[in-house]
């Protein structure tokens, strides 16, 4: 079955479900909050919830690979089932991997996540563009094939990211925005909203780049890392329009109820709305 470019899935899914990234990161202190062992029976049964209350509700959900990596081939599998799960729900999987390599490697990469052949195809996946923005290509290239797309980190969350981030290329030109505008190239002439997106952290005091790109803007650090929904319209101006905020703890820590892990989406979901019309 050949899908829809992402960028129109996913504008379809803000529209119809919410504007809203619910982060599935599985964290020991979560498990252990849920009455949970840190181990593949304790990931499984928290992955199983969340995809229990979120798949049917919320637009995106993004598996953080890291939390589900660190049990190896068992958690593995448990991440496969997850995006399968989730997908066959309704939701749309934004797998959090943040790949990035030199050129050949990265297709190996995309091929693992993005194509469809493969047990963890997911609609679209993060990747790091600090092997410079070229190296993606095969990513990009394997995304527009098959429906799905690509979020690239251009001015993350954490304060550490400035350094490089910030840092003014040859040209007058900083890091952050040289990749926001190949994004803006990747989706031009797309509608309603091209698939390539960026990563943008919603604790930032101001974005100081042009974030018009045609595509959507993976907004995370809103709920534990201090960012709330009121803080959008002032970091994104008038690229607000393209947020999709992204909160894991600040949603999971409501779990192990299905009720108020839905419960505590949905007012994310209202309080974005909000601010973002
Ligand atoms: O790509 C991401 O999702 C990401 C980028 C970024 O700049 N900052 C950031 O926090 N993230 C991820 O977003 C999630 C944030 O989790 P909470 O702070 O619990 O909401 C984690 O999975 C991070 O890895």
């Amino acid at each position: 079955m050949t899908l829809a470019p992402f960028g129109a899935r996913l504008h379809h899914a803000l529209e119809t479900r919410g504007r809203l990234c619910v982060g599935i990161d599985p964290h020991a202190s979560l498990l252990a909050a849920w009455g949970l062992g840190d181990d593949v029976a304790g990931l499984e049964r928290f992955s199983r919830t969340v995809v229990e209350a979120l798949a049917g509700e919320v637009a995106v959900l993004k598996p953080q690979a890291a939390f589900f990596e660190r049990f190896g081939s068992r958690g593995i599998a448990v991440l496969e089932q997850t995006v399968a799960e989730a997908r066959e729900a309704g939701a749309l999987v934004l797998m959090d991997a943040k790949r990035g390599d030199i050129g050949s490697t990265m297709a190996a990469y995309a091929e693992t996540f993005l194509s469809p052949a493969g047990p963890l195809f997911s609609d679209a996946l993060t990747v790091s563009p600090y092997l410079g923005f070229g190296s993606l290509q095969p990513a990009l290239d394997l995304a527009r094939a098959n429906g799905a797309g690509v979020f690239a980190l251009a001015l993350t969350s954490n304060p550490e990211g400035a350094e490089v981030q910030r840092a003014v290329a040859a040209g007058g030109e900083s890091v952050a925005q040289g990749v926001l505008r190949r994004l803006a190239a990747e989706n031009e002439g797309a509608e309603p909203l091209g698939s390539f997106g960026a990563v943008v952290g919603a604790t930032l005091t101001e974005a100081g780049v042009d974030l018009e790109i045609n595509g959507p803007l993976l907004a995370p650090g809103v709920g534990a890392q201090g960012a709330t929904a009121a803080d959008l319209p002032r970091v994104f101006g008038d690229a607000v329009r393209h947020v999709v905020p992204s909160v894991s703890r600040d949603v999971l820590k409501h779990g192990p109820s299905v009720a108020a892990l839905r419960a505590a989406s949905a007012r994310f979901v209202e309080e974005i709305s909000a601010v973002v019309k």
